[in-house]
Formats: C-alpha cells, structure tokens, sequence
C-alpha cells in the first residue's frame, strides 16, 4: 500500500512502461507516438495554423471585430469582418450593454454561453471585468434553472459524456477531447444538482459552470480544464417521459455497475493526465460522496467541493465573524439543520478547527456541534440506524423532533441550514435565535434561491437587524430601520479556485485537511474592518483574483510544509507566483 501511494498507485511494469515512453533524444514522448505498438495505441494528431474563416471560428483564438488591419491582412480576414475595428474595452462595452437589455436570467445564461463559445478572451474579460454582476449569471443561481431547462438551451458539448454507454472505452473517450494538458476536472453524476435534486446528465452545466469560475476567478487556463458529467440515468421521473432528454433513459445504475464505472474513470484519468490532475467532485448524492472521497483520497488528488469546499467556505465565514460576535470559535455553540455533504463536512472542519486551537481530542469539540436531520436532532438513542457520515455527531440528548423545538433545546450561538430544502428558518426559528444571541449568527446555505432557508430581508427583520446573515445564494442588500445590511455569499466559489490553484502551482499529490484549514484561514484573513462595518463576514467577490492568490499562496505554503508539493523548488514568494501563473483574458497579437 505504502509503495502504491509514493508511486501513485502505478504498478512496477507500469512505471517500467512509462520511463520507456520518454526514451528518445530527451524529448519526452509525450502522447506516445513514437512508442506506439499493438498494445499501446497513440491517437494522431496534428497541429496547424488557424487563418481566415477558421480563425474567426475558433474560441481560443477568435478576437472579433478586435483583429487589427495588419492581422486583418496576414490571417486572411479581410472581407470576413465588416470594415470597424473595436478595442476589446469597447467590444466588453458593447456586450455588457446587450446582456443588461435581457430581462430574464436565463437569457442573460445563453447570451454568455454563446460569447463562450464564439470568443473566449472575451468571455473571460468580462466575468473578470464584472464578476459581482455576471457571477449569479454564469454560476448559482441562473445556472441551477439552465440545468433544469438544459435539454432546451443545449447547442454545442461544452464537456466530456460519459455514459453507461462508454464502459470499456473511458480511455478512448478522454482521448477524443481536443486538449491534453488537463489540469482540472470537474465531475458530476447529476444526482443532487444544488437544491434540485437529480437532474440526471443535464446537471453538465454545473462543471461548465465551475470550470468558468476556475478560469475567471482562480486564473486556471480555460484549455487546462475539463468539464465531466458521469451517466449513469436518473430517477427523475420527468426527464425519462421527456422525448427531449439528452441522457440515458433508464433509472439510475447503483452498486457495483456504478463503482466500476466510476473506477474506470478515475484510473483512466490517472493513466491519461498523470497523477498532478485535480478531480473535483461536485454535486453527488451523499451517498455516493461520501464514499467516492473516501476510495480515491489515498490514491487521487480529488476534492469535494460540496463536502470539502463549502465546509472551508463556511470555516472561514465563521472566524472572520468572531470579530462581530466576539469569543473564540470553541465559545460557540453550533446548530445545523441538514446533516448531508455540506453539514457534516463543516461540522468536521469546526470541530478540527477547534481541536487544533485548543489542543482537545476532536471526539471532544464535536460535541459543540449537533445536527438536525429529517427525523429530528441527533442523539444517541438513534445512533444504531444513521448513516455512517452521521454517527459522529450523535450526542447524548433527549429525542427533539423539529428544529423549532432542536433551536429550543441547544440554545446554538450559530445556526447554519444545509439541508436543501428551503423557508425552513421560519420567523418562530430566527426569532427564538434572536431571543437568547445579541447576535444571532445564522448561515442560510441551500442553493439556489429557492431553495434558501431563509431570504436576507427575513433575517434581518426577524431579528430586528441583529442577525449576521450569510446565503449561499447572492441576496441583494436590505434596509431595515434605516440601515442598509449586506448579506455575505458563503459560497464555496470562494475557495475552490484559488485552492485549486494553490494545488495545482505546487504539484500537490494529495488533498489534506490542513489545506482547507489553511484556505479558510486565508480567506478569514481578507475580511477587513469596511467589510465588517457592513455586517458582512465575507470579501466582496471584486476582489476575488487577489483573494484566489492569497489563498492559493497559503494552500501551497502547507502543500511544501507537509511534503505533498512534487514542483520544487519552492518558489520564495507564493502570493507573487500565483498571480504571475493566472490566465490573462486580454488579447495576443498575432503574427
Ligand atoms: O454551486 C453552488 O452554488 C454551491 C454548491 O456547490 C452547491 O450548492 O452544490
Ligand atoms: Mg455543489
């Protein structure tokens, strides 16, 4: 095991084989052209220059009406563009004037998409450029409604399908993507797509979606990213009687069928992009995350960002707060509604937080954590039938049915709502919170919109503007009493960018919770005091590129401290390589 792990689960005649595919002059063989025998396929490939109509037709490259006249002359792009020539400023100009035109969301979803798809720099430049704007665009909410309708806006792949369909031929699939320097993948199987339940293989747009985000806010190259959606089916009764499905029509593969799919695909994206790939899992079902981060962390570089990254996300909320609130993070008392992926994965990095800071055994600090689930709180005496990811926090407690009546009996300092379903904080909820916290923390996560526990406005007037509120989703800032309050985002796009980026920069081989720890606290260490004075517990997200940086440059620090960084030397400045290893939006000349 011990060998496996240092060697990244490669065999011996393995190894052997790859040392042998970089014979030759030095030059590594890359893709195995030149060792390709009957039992080791290479793909041919070609590499040529984009002119003319070609050019104007490939994302990467395309700058519009933005090609000089010189570039107009020796690409071949004459009589193809209509005589302006626009700087991309005036082309951002002119776009974001066109997308604030669209009234509903989802037209503002497509309009980007289509820009995506067509010019890709610019894409880019204005989620940069606008990303308090565009963010609830691309990304939560609009694209949890793009994903519901995906069948219909659906025009060109913008990721890999792998499906039942491809069991057997997962290496070849990956193959037949036109990039090969993967660095990130974002994968789902579509069973719990945000608050929505399954969405079947139309939950694509959530690693499209991520991926965006990798590039605009964490400066991955957008060619160094791979969107994946698993199928496996669905159970959405709605999707399988719709003639217009895209996905497999039949109820969901469980069990081995599912596990071996699954492992088909983790080893063929081992043996495809090395062992430095980041995996990103996003938007399982519990039971499936639970056990997919449990199989590939020893052998994988693989994050759940709905378990992993929201938990750091919300860690990091947390200590910032204690600025508002006062004490340190074991004075307080945590209650959650919802004990699934997020829950229980922010309730583990607390209570490590906290045994850490005050040197307990963590089975200790759990116990300033309780959690209600659908059957009520957590206590002891149902122990014998919860699933595995919940028995840790079965305290000693008289059964509590509601979480009414679980806020009651706790007293919690903090309440956080995890559970996707949403309205559950009623006014009774925050009120009785509001009864014993001068300032009631209070976390409504669940996305999208509709399915917030609570909205902004109802925290605030509930609790008479005392609440610190943050919401997964974006909430719009609210008067009350002639204060204007601004709920924070605790969303995981907060950290998963620069974490990624933090992994990538240093070749980590492994995720470590010490690196969540490490993100949260540089996260934390963002909030400044004009933030605070606005009620807020988290950065602004204009900020975010330079937020990614410090992030990325913490998690790399802790990558090198605990030996799981394979890019050495280490670079003396972090936060200075970060930023200069981010992807520019701005446009090439072209020779
Ligand atoms: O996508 C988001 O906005 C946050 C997230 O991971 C989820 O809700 O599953
Ligand atoms: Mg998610």
């Amino acid at each position: 095991m011990a060998s496996s792990m240092m060697n990244g689960g490669y065999s011996v005649e393995e190894e052997e084989k790859k040392k042998n595919v970089n014979v030759g002059g030095g030059v590594e063989d890359v893709y195995g052209e030149d060792n390709a025998t009957e039992d080791q396929f290479a793909t041919p490939w070609t590499v040529s220059v984009a002119s003319g109509y070609t050019l104007l037709r490939d994302p990467h490259y395309n700058k519009g009406l933005a090609f000089s006249e010189k570039e107009r002359d020796a690409h071949y792009l004459r009589g193809l563009l209509p005589p302006a020539i626009f700087t991309q400023e005036l082309q951002e100009k002119k776009l974001m004037q066109s997308l604030r035109q669209y009234k509903v969301p989802l037209q503002r979803y497509v309009a980007m998409m289509d820009l995506q798809e067509r010019n890709e720099k610019l894409f880019y430049k204005l989620l940069i450029d606008n990303v308090e704007e565009l963010l609830p665009v691309v990304y939560t909410p609009t694209v949890g409604e793009a994903c519901q309708k995906y069948g219909s806006i659906f025009r060109r792949p913008q990721g890999l399908y792998i499906s039942l369909k491809e069991k057997g031929k997962i290496l070849e699939v990956l193959k037949n993507w036109p990039e090969r320097n993967i660095q990130v993948i974002v994968v789902t199987d579509g069973e719990r797509i945000l608050g929505l339940g399954d969405l079947g293989c139309q939950g694509m747009g959530i690693p499209v979606g991520k991926l965006s985000l990798y590039t605009a806010l964490g400066g991955l190259r957008p060619s160094a990213c791979l969107p994946v959606t698993i199928d496996v089916g669905t159970n959405n009764e709605q999707l399988l009687n719709d003639e217009f499905y895209i996905g497999l029509k039949q109820r969901r593969a469980t069990g081995q069928e599912y596990a071996e799919l699954l492992e088909e695909f983790m080893t063929a994206v081992k043996q495809n992009y090395g062992e430095k790939v980041l995996v990103q899992f996003e938007d399982f079902a519990n039971h499936n995350a639970f056990e997919l981060l449990t199989k590939y962390s020893p052998t994988h570089l693989v994050f759940n960002d709905d378990i992993q990254g929201t938990a750091s996300v919300v860690l990091a909320g947390l200590l910032a707060a204690l600025k508002l609130v006062g004490g340190t993070l074991a004075d307080h008392k945590f209650l959650f509604l919802g004990a699934g992926e997020a829950g229980t994965g922010i309730a583990e990095l607390i209570a490590l937080e906290i045994s850490k800071q005050i040197k307990a055994p963590i089975e200790e600090t759990r116990k300033k954590i309780w959690l209600v689930d659908s059957k009520g709180l957590i206590v002891n005496s149902r122990k014998e039938s919860l699933q595995h990811f919940k028995k840790p926090w079965a305290h000693e407690h008289e059964p509590v049915k509601g979480l009414l009546d679980a806020v009651k009996a706790i007293k919690p300092t903090v309440l956080i709502g995890s559970s996707g379903v949403g309205k559950t904080f009623t006014k009774e909820v925050v009120k009785a919170m509001a009864s014993f916290n001068e300032k009631p923390l209070i976390l409504a996560l669940s996305n999208p919109t509709s399915q917030s526990e609570c909205t902004a406005e109802e925290a605030y007037t509930w609790s008479e503007g005392r609440a610190i509120f943050a919401s997964g989703s974006p909430f719009d800032p609210v008067e009350y009493d002639g204060k204007v309050f601004v709920p924070g985002q605790a969303n995981n796009a907060y950290i998963f960018p620069g974490f990624g980026l933090g992994l990538i920069m240093s070749g980590a081989i492994r995720v470590h919770n010490d690196l969540l720890l490490a993100a949260s606290e540089a996260l934390a260490a963002q909030v400044k005091q004009e933030h605070f004075d606005k009620g807020l517990i988290y950065p602004p997200f204009s900020n975010i590129r330079k937020i990614s940086a410090q992030i990325a440059a913490k998690v790399a620090a802790k990558a090198y401290e605990l030996g799981l960084a394979s890019r050495l030397p280490r670079p003396k400045d972090l936060v200075q390589h970060a930023e200069s290893c981010m992807y520019s939006p701005v446009y090439g000349c072209y020779r």
